[in-house]
């Protein structure tokens, strides 16, 4: 995507070096974009856990280049699977995260010490160029969705207003996004798109990312409180919910950033129709029930009791919300059950979020 038409992906190898990683600080955002450069492994653990890198496929992404970067400095068997387990625990929820680092490993181990920093860059890369072609086919895929909505509408009847939950967009991916990327290309072949974008307590990934991502490409947007959704469902106000997500069972159900399973709840009393788009990287063939079997990761509390914000004087400051000593629970994601998804959107197609749906589009997996 481009930022002031220069064209970025979210991560990338600094072209002067040839090695160290780049990402944005994407806890600055939107106030400020700053570009980090990692030289070790440590620091890419450091940036997914703090969430300067955040959303499913990226943090798949960046561990991967993570690993080459530790095998900079030791390649052998013992310090690349421990860096391996290491990075691959800095988040649980999101599946991308392990199955980066798994198909990292499956080159890794067959090839000698020697051999390894130059195979893991390029791993890494695929992994990109791949993440890349998924996501710009899921947007493809969702935009046939956008377009049968809005010829169902008809023109006369303004624009197709769709609502999305935390940040699915090109920063929580290599490039693209997820959800965002159907409305990306709707909103560039001229169809009249308004996106709802729920804020996203306690971290804002909506208010800050996905506000920021929308107005930088132009795309008409109104940021509303978390309990927003259902009273604008309830008034016809949307037409359309697109989430992504950081787990989708091998039956359907779909872990996303905390809130969306009231979302989902909204939409179906409703009859809103609610779509999940995924790369296939993000489906956990392993697991049925998401409810019992997802990890839920639990952040720390003061992402709850604090907020922080821009002052009028241009400093990004952080402020306490509750009283001293209320303590405060932090579950980052919840899970909601396949019967309440419409459909998903995957780079091979549509489809039920049923095993049988999934299984017709992956038949690898059955
Ligand atoms: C294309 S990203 C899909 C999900 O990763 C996204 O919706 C989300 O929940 C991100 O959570 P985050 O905690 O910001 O990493």
């Amino acid at each position: 995507m481009k930022i002031n038409d220069v064209s970025y992906r979210s991560v990338w190898v600094d072209p002067d070096d040839g090695w160290s990683v780049r990402i944005f600080d994407q806890t600055r955002l939107p106030w400020a974009l700053d570009i980090l450069r990692l030289t070790q492994c440590g620091q890419v653990a450091h940036a997914i856990r703090t969430m300067q890198v955040r959303g499913a496929p990226l943090i798949g992404a960046v561990a991967a280049y993570g690993l080459a970067l530790a095998l900079r400095v030791d390649a052998s068997d013992t310090a690349m699977e421990r860096d391996a387990a290491m990075l691959a625990a800095t988040r649980p929820t999101a599946v991308n995260l392990g199955w980066a680092i798994g198909r990292m490993l499956t080159r890794l181990r067959l090839l000698a010490p020697a051999d390894r920093v130059a195979a893991a860059y390029d791993e890494a890369g695929r992994i990109c160029d791949e993440d890349v072609i998924q996501n710009e086919a899921i947007g493809r895929l969702g935009l046939e969705l956008i377009e049968e909505l809005h010829r169902a509408r008809g023109n006369a009847a303004g624009p197709v207003n769709i609502l999305t939950h935390c940040n699915a967009g090109w920063i929580a991916t290599v490039d693209w996004g997820t959800a965002l990327a159907p409305i990306y290309m709707a909103h560039d072949r001229g169809i009249d798109v308004h996106v709802w974008v729920d804020e996203t307590r306690p971290r804002n990934q909506g208010a800050s990312l996905t506000a920021w991502e929308l107005g930088s490409h132009g795309v008409p947007h109104t940021v509303i409180a978390d309990n927003a959704g259902g009273h604008l469902m309830q008034h016809g106000k949307v037409d359309l919910v697109i989430v992504g997500t950081d787990r989708v069972t091998r039956n359907g159900d779909v872990a996303n950033k905390i809130g969306t399973y009231l979302k989902a709840l909204a939409a179906a009393d409703n009859g809103v129709p609610f779509w999940v788009a995924l790369p296939s990287t993000t489906i956990d063939w392993s697991i049925s029930d998401g409810v019992r079997e997802i990890p839920i990761e639990e952040r720390a509390s003061a992402e709850v009791t604090h907020i922080s914000g821009l002052t009028g004087a241009g400093q990004v400051e952080t402020v306490q919300l509750t009283p001293q000593g209320s303590g405060a629970a932090n579950p980052a994601f919840d899970v909601t059950p396949a019967r309440l998804v419409t459909g998903l959107i995957t780079e091979r197609g549509r489809c039920s979020a049923t095993a049988d749906g999934l299984c017709d589009l992956f038949p690898e997996y059955v």
